[in-house]
């Protein structure tokens, strides 16, 4: 048995990128970005005007110019041909390009307009007023957006803006999943009293799809060692491959030898932590393989603390840190295993969330963080500070 630091950096040390692809930026939200992105242009591109108002000459207002005569009004969209001279003005749009030598524009609350005349109603100003220039934002040639970030709605507005349609990004792996138990039965058919659902099935794929990945194939087999092994043999094609159940002291927990007799590289089996010791990490050729133990939040708990996180340092996005808070009630263990919880974090303390262990099926799902008990930790009083991660 090793410790759970161990364990997540020998999983955190099989991390890579699982290649690049092309993808609309439509598909963009939560993909990781993997090329640089330059400034086709300047940005704002012109001069461009931040009010509905007039542009004028700051030059004029200098030599105590305070009404103007207004030559045309200058709407969004068109181009910028116009050439100001002292003593003129040019109604203007917001968005609109301020024409050529004007470089204030004046607020239209703050103009009284009688037929072409504007005259201005306040008497301090700055240069380039309410003119947001050319290049302020970005310079042309420099890099906008770098390789690595991690798209967000602000990166794939700024991604339209730049007028990428197409952008490169880091391909997501490629996962096969397969639940295991002879116990386990289809959510359509109709249960005997000792027969269970396959919820693992469902809490994976949905773990999986928080990170935008759609497994390739779903399988469910008996514990039955000849299927289980040649069912494994055909699953072990893609980036990563996750098992539920059959890895702990069980007679029908065959998973661990069948993965030596398929020649897998064990890389640990059972690590100190609670929920999911049981848990078995391998791998053959680019396929890493993750046996989670069978109980459900046993599975979800490690799909979080070695999954998602060999996903995500895959992908190249910051894994998810721990925070601490106090909690806000009791908590004793007897066992020397780091143990993990589910909590709701109120921004304040860690309230408690009911659960009767790993095979509880309610895992914990009004909780939005996971608390540890450090193993050390025998007893952890209301007030404490306990280290917990967002989920
Ligand atoms: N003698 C020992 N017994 C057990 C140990 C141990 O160290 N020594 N470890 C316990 C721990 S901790 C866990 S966790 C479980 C893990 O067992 P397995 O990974 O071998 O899983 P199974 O025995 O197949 O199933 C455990 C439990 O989970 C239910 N299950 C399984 N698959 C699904 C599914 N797809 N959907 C919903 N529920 C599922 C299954 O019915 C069992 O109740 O072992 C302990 N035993
Ligand atoms: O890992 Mo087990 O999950 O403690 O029940």
């Amino acid at each position: 048995m090793i410790s759970y630091q161990k364990a997540l950096n020998i999983v955190l040390s099989k991390s890579k990128s699982f290649g690049l692809e092309e993808i609309d930026l439509e598909d963009a939200l939560g993909r990781v970005l993997a090329e640089d992105i330059v400034a086709p242009r300047d940005f704002p591109p012109f001069n461009r005007s931040a009010m509905d108002g007039i542009a004028l000459r700051f030059e004029d207002l200098e030599t105590g110019i305070r009404e103007f005569k207004c030559l045309e009004t200058v709407f969004a969209g068109a181009e910028n041909k116009f050439e100001i001279q002292t003593g003129e003005c040019y109604k203007i749009m917001t968005g609109a390009a301020v024409p050529k030598n004007a470089d204030v524009v004046i607020r239209i609350e703050d103009v009284a307009t009688d037929l072409d005349m504007m005259s201005l109603l306040k008497h301090d100003f700055k240069i380039y007023q309410n003119i947001a220039l050319m290049g302020q934002d970005l310079k042309k040639n420099t890099v906008a957006i770098q390789k690595r970030s991690f798209i967000n709605p602000a990166t794939v507005g700024m991604l339209a803006s730049l007028g990428k349609s197409r952008i490169l990004v880091e391909r997501l792996p490629s996962v096969n999943i397969i639940t295991t138990g002879d116990e386990i039965i289809g959510l359509h058919q109709k249960p005997f009293p000792f027969q269970i659902f396959n919820s693992n099935a469902y809490t994976l794929r949905a773990l999986l799809m928080e990170d935008l990945i759609k497994p390739e194939k779903y399988t469910h087999i008996k514990d039955d060692r000849t299927s289980l092994k040649s069912a494994i043999e055909k699953h072990l094609n893609t980036d990563i491959l996750i098992l539920t159940g059959g890895v702990s002291a069980g007679d029908a927990d065959y998973i661990p030898e069948i993965m030596t007799d398929l020649g897998v590289e064990k890389l640990f089996h059972k690590v100190s932590i609670k929920p999911g010791k049981p848990i078995w990490c391998g791998i053959k050729g680019s396929t890493l393989i993750f046996a989670l133990p069978g109980n459900p939040f046993s599975a979800m708990v490690t799909f979080k603390l070695f999954v998602d996180s060999f996903i995500k340092k895959s992908l190249g996005i910051k894994p998810s840190e721990f925070l601490k808070l106090p909690i806000n009630f009791d908590r004793s263990k007897t066992s020397s295993l780091d143990e993990f919880f589910p909590v709701i974090n109120n921004g304040v303390c860690l309230d408690k969330v009911a659960m009767n262990g790993s095979g509880d099926i309610r895992l914990g799902n009004s909780a939005n963080a996971l608390a540890v008990q450090e193993a050390q930790t025998l007893k952890l009083e209301k007030g404490n500070l306990v280290s917990f991660l967002l989920w």
